[in-house]
């Protein structure tokens, strides 16, 4: 089981709140004036907003020991604190701990250091941001802009920030139970979560920096020249021990309900990172329940009908959406193509017809390479994604199943691949038409000649 830390939990202090009541420019401006303004120690900041009514400081940031953001994949100790304002309107899970360390910590002298901790942590943000300069975006997606940055410790950061339309008190809940879940998790392929800043109207989580892009990028070619079987393999792998840990060894369990190919982050070494835990939500902690009721949340395409039909989530739903990006990964498509004719709009719908039908190769990734070898390792991971696609949840594997699933056709892969020929590109179409009509009577009982084409894009 995952060791957890024990945080130290600092009544926070009430600042002056910014005038950043609308999400318009002179709002950010604002924001980011007070950034060049909060250079003055942290105390005093602190000490004068206290007096102030309106706005809400808090802070939460995992000190850890100096993170090699090249060897990322090293267990990393943590020196945790935890510095939480408010109660937590979704985290009744936490509220006894917190309110009873709370108690115990509000007149400790440790909190003049910690509000001076915090304080300066934003600074360090700003700072390693550039002031949130625009030549440091990285990215944007629904919660807000991401940007890349540089604590004072040199780790490499990615700093989510908020748009300030989320800053609802919906959104902000939501913002919470991403802190939360990713607080409690530590594992070589999920990103690493350093901290997360509430400063007035802004909100910063800060994790670490991933720097390869994303596996959509990598399967649309954009960056690199796509992703081999294996190398694909080896993704799939590591997303699902992710995942894995998520469901087993958190406790409570973690379902991250937005499983997809852009929350699949690439290191240097082509494995994986799973990120973006904003629609995560903690699973019930009542292990008689078999499932908890919740809003619908998380991205079209990957969504487990099962979940939309009843609005129950369980760890099952996550492998649904897992059975969607190993679909995705495997033919190189969108979930949802729809430019494409109406039989082929649906990618898991119109894969998995092909794979009814002896035609493997022809939903392959036109970027894949065909072998003997391939070809195989693609129709055993599509036989794996029907399982996870199961309209009956009860039939789906667990995602450790699916672990042990892609290791043992990683393996077979490897032994086939030493023994089979190399592969010779062709780009006729008619070669694969030639090819899906052998494949269709038994794509394995073909001779070894047949078997060596590549198909363009
Ligand atoms: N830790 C990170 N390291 C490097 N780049 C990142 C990191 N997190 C996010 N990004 C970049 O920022 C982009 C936006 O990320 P973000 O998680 O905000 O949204 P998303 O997952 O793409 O979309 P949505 O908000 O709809 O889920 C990503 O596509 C990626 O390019």
């Amino acid at each position: 089981m995952k060791k957890t830390q024990s945080p130290l939990i600092i009544r926070p202090g009430q600042i002056r709140r910014l005038n950043t009541n609308s999400g318009d420019r002179t709002t950010r401006y604002e924001a980011q004036k007070d950034c060049h303004k909060s250079k003055n120690p942290a105390l005093r900041y602190i000490a004068t907003a206290a007096k102030r009514v309106g706005g809400v400081f808090s802070f939460i940031f995992f000190r850890r020991k100096k993170a090699d953001p090249t060897s990322s994949r090293d267990q990393v100790q943590s020196d945790t604190r935890h510095y939480q304002a408010g109660e937590s309107p979704n985290f009744s899970s936490s509220r006894k701990l917190l309110r009873s360390r709370r108690a115990s910590y509000d007149a400790s002298p440790e909190v003049d250091s910690a509000k001076s901790r915090n304080s300066s942590a934003f600074e360090e943000i700003c700072k390693g941001t550039g002031n949130f300069s625009s030549d440091n975006i990285i990215g944007e997606g629904g919660f807000g802009i991401v940007y890349k940055g540089k604590l004072n410790n040199g780790s490499v950061v990615a700093v989510k920030r908020a748009k300030r339309e989320t800053h609802d008190q919906r959104l902000s809940a939501e913002f919470k139970n991403e802190i939360l879940a990713l607080s409690k998790i530590e594992h070589l392929s999920l990103v690493r979560f350093y901290g997360y800043l509430e400063h007035g109207d802004e909100r910063l989580i800060v994790v670490e920096y991933v720097s390869n892009g994303t596996l959509r990028e990598h399967l649309d070619g954009t960056l690199a020249n796509g992703l081999e079987i294996g190398e694909r393999l080896d993704i799939a792998i590591d997303v699902a021990h992710a995942i894995t840990y998520l469901h087993t060894y958190t406790d409570p369990p973690i379902i991250h309900r937005d499983i997809k190919a852009t929350n699949i982050l690439i290191t240097e070494k082509l494995r994986a990172k799973v990120a973006d835990f904003g629609f995560a939500r903690l699973a019930t902690e009542d292990p008689g329940a078999t499932h908890i009721s919740t809003q619908i949340k998380g991205t079209a395409g990957y969504l487990d009908p099962e979940y939309l039909r009843t609005y129950q989530l369980t760890e099952t739903s996550d492998v649904y959406s897992f059975g969607v990006l190993l679909v995705e990964m495997m033919t190189g498509r969108h979930p949802i193509e729809s430019k494409r004719g109406l039989d082929e709009r649906i990618t898991i719908r119109w894969a998995l017809k092909r794979l009814r039908d002896g035609e493997v190769v022809v939903a392959m990734d036109p970027r894949l390479r065909r072998s003997i070898a391939s070809i195989q390792a693609v129709e055993r991971v599509f036989k794996l994604a029907r399982h996870c696609l199961a309209p009956s949840r009860s039939s789906r594997p667990s995602m450790r199943q699916c672990a042990e699933k892609l290791w043992e056709i990683r393996r077979e892969l490897k032994e086939n691949s030493t023994t089979s020929m190399p592969s010779t590109p062709s780009h006729s179409a008619n070669a694969v038409e030639r090819y899906a009509r052998q494949s269709r009577l038994n794509v394995f009982g073909i001779e070894e000649s047949d078997s060596l084409m590549f198909v363009s894009a």
